[in-house]
């Protein structure tokens, strides 16, 4: 919140800034007193617009609830000061309610005397029921701090003067005091209360009765600015407020704001006015007697300025008061950053404390994770070692495999026989025999022993032998390909015997049809996928055809590419 010097400041700024539209400067040193004196009082007159509108409206609303809605149709359940005075203007309310609480007090009939019947009437009930006029008008702010009175009458300098100059004599005569007449009161309220519209309230009000050749140009310049300058300043005190306060600490916040609650400062501030209510009562007085003499107030108001502006709380003055409301607000504000400084240095406090117990923790955590690591690194070694030892073993399970191929035999040779073609007789078969590992064939040119020959061989397939079959016999040589091993299986055999049969397959394959050619290919691919973690092979395909002493590529693609045959 700013300071009031800083306040004054701006406020001076926006006088000149007024005076110098309209060509009349003042000096220095006098803008500077009347300014603040102008920003005090509408700082003042803004907090006793927005009370005078409560209890304006506690008024109104009893008042309708006394006569009845149809009684009071002229008067709005929360009027303005301008529909409050016209509403009760004549009379008829103000009657009916007196006369509701003692029926027949005010005659019937009349029409412009309608107030002043029920004033009378007001007195007389209150000299019958011998009460004071204190306790009789508790709500109605007579014997409210006159400093209230005194208050408004200096903050609206000068067209105040005009207004109350016709009225305030009257009616402090018949105890009632300028503020009840203004509708304006003292009351000091907390900031977060406070609206514009409270002052556009009060300038509408103090300006609605006068004739616009009343109210100078200057004057209304001024408040203009003045009004548009603390609309500004309160949006900014009101935005510091928001970010002073943590939002998070209801506790804090319920607490430094339970002082600033209405009920509170009207308890203070009635404390303060009864301290100061027969200096402000008298204060009036004189100051309405002074009225007459005094049409240049502004000179006046400004000696009296300084003396309040020395005299705080000593003489009751109003704007030493609001003077020290504001140093009231600015020291809130001031509590509620110290609480939130102080709430954050705990906060920060407790952010170190949280950091030190996380930074033993990582601490501890890198302990943890370094043996962690350290235990399985020597998991690591143990599976790497027995992973060396599985090698090892392999290949010696490798080695003893191909010993075994080796001890059936480095060259085997298989003998197949295929069935009878189609349309062929069976008859004229020369196999005489098939065992295991022997053929016996028979010979019919020829007699006696010499008929009949027998051959052995690795192996002999008869007609019925499937591709699978042969295949069995073969695979073991295959595997030994990927443990480096270089093998040739191939088939020999006259025209038609069957050697394209058995290492292809028939014309139409089919999969049991296929030969050997495809199932050692498709077992390489096998082998190569099992082991691809932990070896990697590379597999290559050639397919030559040797015919009539010519070798062919027959995987090439163009034209039939031949090569010579070379004997070494
Ligand atoms: N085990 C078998 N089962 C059924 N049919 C067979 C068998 N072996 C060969 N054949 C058939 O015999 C015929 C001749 O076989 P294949 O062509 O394989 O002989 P080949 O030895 O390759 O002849 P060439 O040397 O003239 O090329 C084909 O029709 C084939 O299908």
């Amino acid at each position: 919140m700013a300071s009031p010097e800083r306040e004054a400041v701006a406020a001076t700024a926006i006088v000149e800034d007024v005076l110098r539209m309209h060509g009349e400067g003042l000096g220095a040193g006098g803008g500077v007193g009347q300014v603040l004196v102008m920003g005090r009082n509408i700082d003042m007159a803004w907090r006793k617009a927005e009370v005078a509108a409560v209890r304006r409206n506690e008024a109104a609303s009893w008042l309708r609830r006394t006569v009845g809605v149809v009684c009071a149709k002229n008067l709005a359940e929360e009027p303005s000061e301008e529909e409050f005075r016209v509403g009760l203007r004549n009379g008829i309310i103000l009657c009916n309610a007196v006369n509701k609480i003692q029926p027949g007090t005010v005659p019937k009939g009349g029409q412009g005397v309608r107030v002043v019947d029920c004033v009378l009437a007001l007195k007389s009930f209150a000299e019958t029921k011998q009460l004071g006029k204190q306790s009789l008008f508790k709500h109605g702010g007579i014997v409210k701090p006159s400093m209230s009175a005194k208050c408004s009458v200096r903050k609206n300098e000068p067209f105040m003067k005009a207004m109350t100059r016709s009225h305030s004599a009257e009616l402090l005569r018949d105890g009632v005091s300028l503020e009840q007449t203004l509708g304006l009161d003292c009351f000091l309220e907390p900031a977060e209360t406070i609206t514009s519209d409270s002052i556009r309230m009060l300038v509408q009000t103090i300006l609605s009765d006068k004739k616009p050749e009343e109210v100078p140009l200057l004057v209304e310049s001024l408040l203009s600015k003045v009004i548009h300058e603390f609309e500004r300043r309160m949006a900014n005190q009101n935005d510091l407020v928001k970010y002073t306060v943590d939002p998070n600490d209801s506790s804090s916040l319920s607490k430094t704001e339970s002082s600033d609650t209405p009920q509170e400062m009207e308890a203070t501030s009635t404390s303060d006015h009864g301290k100061m209510d027969e200096e402000d009562h008298e204060s009036v007085t004189n100051h309405v007697k002074t009225d007459e003499e005094d049409n240049s107030s502004v000179t006046n108001n400004e000696k009296m300025d300084d003396e309040d502006h020395n005299s705080v709380g000593s003489t009751g003055d109003v704007s030493a008061a609001v003077l020290v409301n504001g140093d009231s607000v600015a020291k809130d504000i001031q509590a509620k950053a110290d609480i939130h400084f102080e709430l954050q240095k705990k906060q920060i406090q407790d952010m170190k404390s949280n950091l030190c117990t996380v930074k033993s923790g990582i601490e501890q955590f890198k302990l943890q994770y370094s043996e962690d690591l350290a235990k399985l690194g020597n998991h690591l070694r143990t599976i790497s070692h027995a992973a060396s030892g599985y090698h090892k073993v392999l290949e010696e399970n490798r080695k003893l495999y191909n010993q075994i191929q080796d001890l059936r035999g480095n060259i085997r040779v298989y003998c197949r026989v295929r069935p009878f073609l189609p349309g062929k007789v069976s008859s004229s078969s020369s196999v005489a025999g098939i065992e295991d590992r022997t053929i016996t064939l028979m010979t019919s040119s020829k007699q006696g022993k010499d008929a009949r020959k027998s051959f052995t061989f690795n192996r002999v397939f008869g007609p019925l032998a499937t591709q699978a079959e042969i295949f069995v016999d073969m695979q073991p040589l295959v595997r030994s390909v990927l443990d480096g091993y270089n093998i040739c299986i191939f088939a020999y055999g006259q025209t038609g015997s069957g050697k394209t049969f058995t290492m292809s397959g028939p014309k139409i394959l089919t999969e049991e049809g296929l030969g050997v050619n495809y199932r050692a290919l498709n077992d390489l691919f096998d082998i190569q996928a099992q082991r691809r973690d932990t070896f990697c092979y590379e597999i290559s395909v050639q397919m030559m055809e040797i015919y009539n002493e010519q070798v062919r590529d027959l995987l090439h693609s163009g034209p039939n590419k031949k090569y010579p045959l070379l004997l070494n």
